[in-house]
């Protein structure tokens, strides 16, 4: 592919960041780590090599492993992927015990202690579990550990789970306040079409949702360990650079290459800013238990101005939920472009819908002088305008 891009920027650029970098979430994925063996030594070997290299300069990293699942197969007698929740945390249970035993082993050699930090969707959905974690794992690098999050596999249900670490990675960065995420895969970037497809070519710099215009992003990979394809690695890079966390894509063998700085992979650019932790987790993990309806003079007011959001605007109300809940702000077509934490219970709510706070007061009480949401305690959703198909294998 050639290297030249519209707008004559540089795809190399910014790539230095990454020897810059004081904080790296590095992922790694179950098909670059794993063969119907096992764990494969030589490839968590080369890892803790770069990772010692990178703690040698200086920088802190968390590694985003999975491979628990398939580490878990051989052990169980199994020779593919388990399809049913039950077996894949059974497997996920016995194989994240070799995993780690593999890391500990690999990194030790390097003067390297690592720590196991399992984490579960539902425990980032609540704001304290959520400081928890934040505080577990900056300790952990404070202590100068190598700490190696996987998804609670064994204990995940199936209708509140990450399933798949691309995106799980994403959110720890945010966790940690990270100045790179470093996506490891099994294949060297993005491409335009299915790699296995002659004429493919890699795509050096992705800026923004437009160049990703007519991607064919697929879905499972060749060694059918993997789970999300490139379509959750792209989600996970959009979610990361959307919070200002620049975002490389690569096979595991170019790890050294990537942080050497070489053209290697696909480098996602920043396309936000970067958020406070409180921000990250609203935007990104909070659970919401309602949704608000606003028309859309109040989205111009929320979204554009950065207002806060009153009564006046609110076309609907729905969901339950207590006042310092979090919701979900729609506008009238339906699309969630904001969230935010509510000032009222959703018993209250329906009956100050469309009302001006002036009525509200004179007729309730100097109470409902309050906001429905405060400009402080919402965060505005970027809109998803990416048009790309999805290969669903
Ligand atoms: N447009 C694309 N560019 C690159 N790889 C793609 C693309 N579409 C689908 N893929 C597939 O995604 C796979 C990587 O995803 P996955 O198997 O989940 O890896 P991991 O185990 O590293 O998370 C690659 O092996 C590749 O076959
Ligand atoms: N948590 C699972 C991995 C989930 C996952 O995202 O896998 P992958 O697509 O290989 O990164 C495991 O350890 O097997």
């Amino acid at each position: 592919m050639s290297t030249k891009h519209p707008n004559n920027v540089n795809p190399v650029q910014g790539r230095s960041t990454i020897r810059r970098a004081r904080r790296i979430v590095i992922k790694i994925g179950s098909s670059s780590l794993t063969s119907s063996e096992g764990v494969r030594q030589e490839a968590i070997d080369s890892l803790t090599r770069t990772v010692a290299d990178l703690r040698r300069q200086g920088s802190e990293v968390v590694l985003v492993s999975s491979g628990a699942i398939a580490a878990g197969l051989k052990p169980l007698g199994l020779e593919r992927r388990p399809k049913d929740l039950a077996t894949q945390q059974a497997a996920a249970a016995v194989g994240q015990g070799w995993l780690l035993a593999e890391y500990s082993e690999s990194f030790w050699k390097h003067g390297l202690s690592v720590a196991q930090v399992l984490l579960t969707a539902e425990e980032l959905m609540r704001r304290t579990q959520y400081n928890n974690a934040f505080r577990a794992l900056n300790r952990l690098l404070d202590l100068g550990i190598v700490p190696i999050v996987n998804e609670n596999d064994a204990v995940a249900t199936q209708e509140i789970r990450f399933g798949d670490n691309d995106r799980l990675a994403a959110l720890v960065a945010n966790v940690i306040k990270a100045d790179m995420l470093l996506l490891l895969s099994d294949v060297d970037a993005l491409y335009d079409g299915p790699p296995s497809r002659e004429g493919s070519r890699r795509i050096a710099l992705v800026r923004g949702p437009q160049d990703l215009e007519g991607v064919t992003i697929g879905r499972a990979g060749p060694a059918g360990v993997g789970t999300g394809g490139m379509v959750t690695k792209v989600d996970a890079a959009e979610i990361a650079t959307g919070s200002g966390i620049p975002t490389l894509l690569t096979s595991a063998p170019n790890a050294q290459l990537a942080i050497d700085g070489e053209d290697v992979g696909t480098w996602f650019a920043v396309s936000g800013r970067r958020k406070s932790a409180r921000a990250a987790w609203l935007g990104l993990m909070a659970e919401t238990r309602g949704r608000i309806t606003i028309d859309d003079g109040a989205v111009a007011a929320v979204v554009d101005r950065g207002r806060s959001l009153l009564p006046a605007g609110m076309t609907g109300v729905s969901g339950r939920f207590e006042s310092g809940d979090a919701v979900e702000i729609a506008d009238s077509t339906g699309e969630v472009i904001a969230r935010g934490l509510v000032n009222y219970s959703s018993t209250e709510l329906p009956a100050m819908v469309g009302r001006s706070t002036a009525e509200l007061r004179a007729e309730l009480g100097p109470e409902y002088d309050r906001v429905v949401v405060h400009a402080d305690d919402c965060v505005r959703l970027r809109r998803r305008t990416a048009t790309r198909t999805r290969l669903n294998s």
